[in-house]
């Protein structure tokens, strides 16, 4: 079994939980003493021996990239996995003793980069996560010294992984292993240029491993990939490379992209990153369920009643309008991060937690949806809220997007997974920018009790009563259940209540920001938390149609107030069947 991972505190803590030794691969300790072990046994990162007794799991290499880059054909639907299980054959270890990495940061000057890419990887450097031997390089048009980039950077850098102390000189000696390389994104001698200064840091190693980060605008990935293939890609070790969404805008277009990617990339070599997969509570999911043996029978039609994912957010596309406004939160949102958690939720055990067989299930409950229509979806867009001491300005206010853009910043969609599990369950995922609340939740509403002997102690609706399973996302991390409870005293009345998992409390620690958990898988070529292209085509193919519907029919969102619920019609669609939004029923808290 692979794939179940632990930070070191949760190891700690695993420590006293776990009696039976884990068969699982495991993040590696922060401690200098097993770092130190590691080294000498030539391991590195996740796969190290840990304080638990964990199965040590070789990192896999991909083929070195000259391999690739000469235009791999476009990788057809049903021949991935086989392909995949040849390349797994084909893997060697990374030996990090004798072995470097260089990151590259492409598109270094822009907004993720700086919020989140940086960030986590000084986290995993921080953390004694990254190897030794590990260079940074940032690149991108705007012109910058080393020491500008440090500076940039710098400011970006936070130590969240512990107390400030023990971060102690780590900024700097960090920063010392950053460097950038300005040029063109679709200029092979730049990337020639880039490559040179790699083989620099790279020349005293056996061999030398590269990551390219595609921070970039999407219109631009091709020809980022075509030259970091041709002219930057590692001539003695693996290349990856790890693209961002959006991967494409419809069926259509993702095809395209992918063909064009497929020129220069193998599907080995590129991790399609969404980043909700990197998220705690997502990562757990599985663990959840098939770890335990109280969920597992429940996680059905016969006793659950319907899934609600709801991803709010309390402020608008500030910012990033110009951007949103091709997308829509549609597209942003709920193809991908959420349908990604549908699918987690929704699949059969997998044969093993191996990468290929967790996405085989995936795919196959996205495969199995049952075409969406206009009737299941509701758009919204925010208007403005003006009131005392508020002044909140509409979607339409913002100067990137354009006037009278029918663009939605909300949207509610009920889909059913045909399969014998699911059939008949609504699944309503709702998204939404410019909400009451920030949020993320997967809410699971299980059927009534029958034959209830306490329905008339409830002093609720059955509704109400009936037992909710939580599991809060984000912010403050949390799993509960909602249970009827006797409320203690002599009499007999019952209270809705929860038991409740608040990591917070149980498990005092920082907890990994999703992209330090995905770069080091990337490092790791561990590709589980990484979405498959038959994954998009079945996500594509299930919204396609819709969204065609919804521009060429011109629908016109429901407006609603900066900082509300959301557009009514949410209600009405839930109510069709016979649901109640979980976040806004009032017995949770
Ligand atoms: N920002 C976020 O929160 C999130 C972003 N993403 C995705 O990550 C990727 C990067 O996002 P983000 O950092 O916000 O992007 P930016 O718009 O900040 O672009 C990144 C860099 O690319 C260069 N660039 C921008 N526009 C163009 C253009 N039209 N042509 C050529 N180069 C351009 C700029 O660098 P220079 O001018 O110096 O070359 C810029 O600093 C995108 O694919 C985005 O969809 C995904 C999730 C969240
Ligand atoms: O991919 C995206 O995600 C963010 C939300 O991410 P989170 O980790 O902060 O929940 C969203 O704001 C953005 O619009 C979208 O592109």
């Amino acid at each position: 079994m692979k794939g179940v991972k632990l930070g070191a505190g949760a190891q700690r803590v695993q420590k006293d939980i776990v009696t039976a030794p884990l068969p699982a691969t495991c993040r590696a300790s922060h401690s200098r003493r097993v770092r130190a072990q590691r080294q000498q046994k030539g391991q590195h990162g996740s796969r190290g021996q840990l304080l638990i007794s964990c199965v040590a799991a070789s990192p896999v290499g991909i083929e070195p990239a000259s391999n690739t880059s000469n235009g791999t054909p476009p990788v057809e639907e049903g021949v991935v996995a086989d392909q995949l299980d040849a390349a797994a054959a084909e893997t060697h270890k990374t030996d990090w003793t004798k072995e470097t990495l260089s990151i590259v940061v492409v598109g270094a000057s822009g907004d993720l980069a700086r919020k989140k890419i940086y960030p986590a990887l000084f986290a995993l450097y921080v953390e004694d996560m990254l190897p030794e031997n590990f260079t940074i390089y940032g690149y991108a048009r705007s012109k910058m010294s080393d020491e500008e980039f440090r500076d940039y950077i710098g400011g970006s850098l936070t130590c969240r992984v512990t107390d400030e102390e023990s971060c102690g000189d780590k900024y700097d000696t960090f920063l010392e292993r950053c460097y950038y390389q300005p040029g063109q994104y679709s200029d092979q001698s730049d990337f020639k240029a880039l490559s040179d200064r790699m083989t620099e840091t790279e020349k005293d190693m056996k061999k030398a491993n590269r990551i390219f980060y595609l921070s970039i605008p999407p219109s631009i990935f091709t020809a980022v990939a075509g030259c970091a293939s041709k002219a930057a890609s590692s001539p003695t070790g693996w290349t990856r490379v790890i693209v961002e969404k959006p991967f494409g805008k419809d069926s259509e277009s993702f095809a395209q992209l992918e063909r064009e990617l497929s020129n220069f990339l193998s599907e080995e070599q590129m991790y399609r990153i969404d980043h909700y997969l990197g998220k705690e509570l997502i990562e757990n999911l599985t663990v959840l369920r098939f770890a335990n043996l109280v969920f597992e029978p429940l996680w059905s039609r016969n006793f659950i009643r319907n899934v609600q994912i709801i991803f709010s957010e309390d402020f608008g596309t500030e910012g990033r309008g110009g951007y949103f406004d091709q997308y829509g939160i549609i597209r942003d949102v709920i193809q991908n991060h959420l349908l990604q958690i549908v699918s987690l939720f929704a699949m059969e055990a997998p044969v093993s937690l191996d990468a290929e067989h967790i996405r085989n299930e995936k795919v196959k409950v996205l495969q199995s949806m049952k075409q969406l229509s206009l009737d299941d979806v509701v758009v919204g867009q925010y208007r403005a809220r003006q009131g005392k001491g508020v002044n909140h300005p509409g979607y339409l206010d913002d100067d990137t997007v354009p006037a009278g853009s029918l663009c939605p910043t909300f949207a509610a969609v009920a889909l059913f997974i045909n399969n014998a599990r699911w059939d008949g369950v609504p699944f309503l995922l709702k998204a939404g920018k410019a909400l009451e609340s920030r949020r993320t939740e997967i809410r699971v509403q299980f059927r009534h009790v029958p034959g209830n002997l306490f329905r008339d102690r409830l002093g609720l609706d059955l509704d109400r009563a009936t037992n909710e399973l939580v599991m809060r996302i984000q912010p403050d991390e949390a799993i509960y259940l909602k249970i009827n409870n006797k409320i203690p005293g002599l009499g007999m009345k019952l209270d809705v209540t929860k038991l409740d998992l608040t990591y917070k409390q149980r498990y005092n620690q920082h907890l990994p920001d999703a992209y330090e958990r995905l770069i080091l898988d990337v490092v790791n070529g561990d590709k589980r938390l990484f979405i498959r292209n038959d994954e998009l085509d079945a996500a594509w193919a299930l919204f396609t149609p819709i969204l065609k519907e919804i521009e060429d029919k011109k629908v016109q969102p429901e407006l609603y107030p900066y900082g509300s619920r959301g557009p009514v019609g949410s209600h009405y669609l839930a109510s069709k069947y016979g649901v109640r939004w979980g976040d806004i029923m009032t017995t949770d808290e």
